[in-house]
């Protein structure tokens, strides 16, 4: 059953020209002029009901500019939207039963208040059963560990106390749908990794849609199957993440640890990054060299104690596909 389909989606904003110099500026006060920027052009979009979709691109891409059209805050200039059954901007309210959103960059806590009263009153806003309230709450707080900071007011909390409260509030009414827009900016790496298990344990549990804008390559990896890439507002690729890495891991990373020194490497194909008495770090072009023949020859010429092989990190990929269609390429 399909969670969210988009067409046409499309939206521009009315900005100010500003026009040079002090006269420039008065006249810009009392007649200001206005130029369109197209922040989303022409988006089409289906997503599958329990899906796990990671919407990427490079900052100001339109990533989310089109989360908000899709939560009801923004209206779009042209095309159609359809979440969860309904159109966003015209039945926002109905949609915000059933949809949770965390905005990495902004709280939806009451700043003063403890997290408790906050769910309290979302449980409030949200209609919530008293004993369907309690249950979920309790088990949410048990889940994201949240007992310490329960009675401390939002604005004395850590960033990463913070955000479990954030993500544990979005889902407080088990909503079908969850838009994570940079969910986990700014936190530690082990605040990341417990957020991301949160997360996709709802998935699994609960089978509730992700919708993850992030430049958090972890993010991506661990917590989304399809890979979504928009850039200048358009959606230049669609397919799952393990196709993302697959069709654009050109190279491979091979790194030996050397008994003794060995001699100056040279194969087709490959690239040296370093190389001392110890150690041997090479870029594999897996399109030029066999990763079989290189391992082959390493083994035969050198006195090997460890062998470690690795994938380009994420970033590289995302940064291959923004740089592909820089060029043109298709
Ligand atoms: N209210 C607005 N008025 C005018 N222009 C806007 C407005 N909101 C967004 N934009 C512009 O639309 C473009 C897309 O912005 P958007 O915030 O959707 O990008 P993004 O992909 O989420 O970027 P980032 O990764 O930096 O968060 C940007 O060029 C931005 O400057």
């Amino acid at each position: 059953m399909k969670a969210i389909g988009v067409h046409g989606l499309t939206k521009r904003f009315a900005v100010k020209r500003k026009a040079e110099g002090m006269l420039g500026s008065m006249r810009s006060l009392f007649r200001p002029q206005y130029a369109e920027k197209a922040a989303v052009q022409g988006i089409d979009l289906e997503v599958e009901r329990g899906e796990t979709l990671a919407f990427l691109g490079p900052n100001g891409a339109g990533k989310s500019t089109t989360i908000k059209m899709l939560t009801g805050i923004l209206h779009p200039t042209e095309g159609s939207a359809e979440v969860l059954g309904l159109c966003p901007w015209k039945d926002r309210g109905r949609l915000a039963y059933r949809i949770g959103s965390v905005f990495g960059q902004k709280s939806q806590l009451w700043y003063h208040l403890p997290p408790i009263d906050s769910f309290e009153l979302m449980s409030r806003i949200y209609e919530l059963k008293r004993g369907d309230y309690r249950s979920r709450r309790d088990e949410l707080v048990r889940r994201f560990e949240l007992e310490p900071y329960l009675h401390t007011p939002v604005r004395k909390l850590s960033l990463g106390e913070r955000m479990r409260c954030e993500v544990a509030a979005a889902m407080l009414h088990r909503p079908q749908i969850l838009f994570l827009d940079e969910p986990t900016i700014g936190l530690d790496v082990v605040v990341k990794q417990k957020i991301r298990e949160l997360i996709l344990d709802m998935n699994r549990q609960e089978g509730t849609t992700v919708f993850l804008t992030s430049h958090d390559a972890g993010d991506i990896e661990q917590l989304c199957r399809r890979a979504v890439v928009i850039n200048y507002g358009q959606a230049i690729f669609d397919d799952t993440v393990e196709a993302m890495k697959r069709d654009l891991l050109t190279d491979k990373s091979i790194r030996l640890q050397l008994l003794e020194p060995g001699m100056p490497f040279v194969f087709e194909g490959t690239r040296v990054l370093r190389q001392t008495d110890r150690e041997l770090h090479l870029s594999v072009e897996t399109r030029r060299a066999s990763m079989e023949e290189v391992l082959a020859h390493l083994v035969q010429h050198y006195r090997v104690s460890d062998i470690t092989i690795e994938d380009p990190p994420m970033e590289r990929i995302i940064t291959h596909i923004y740089a592909r269609e820089e060029g043109g390429a298709s």
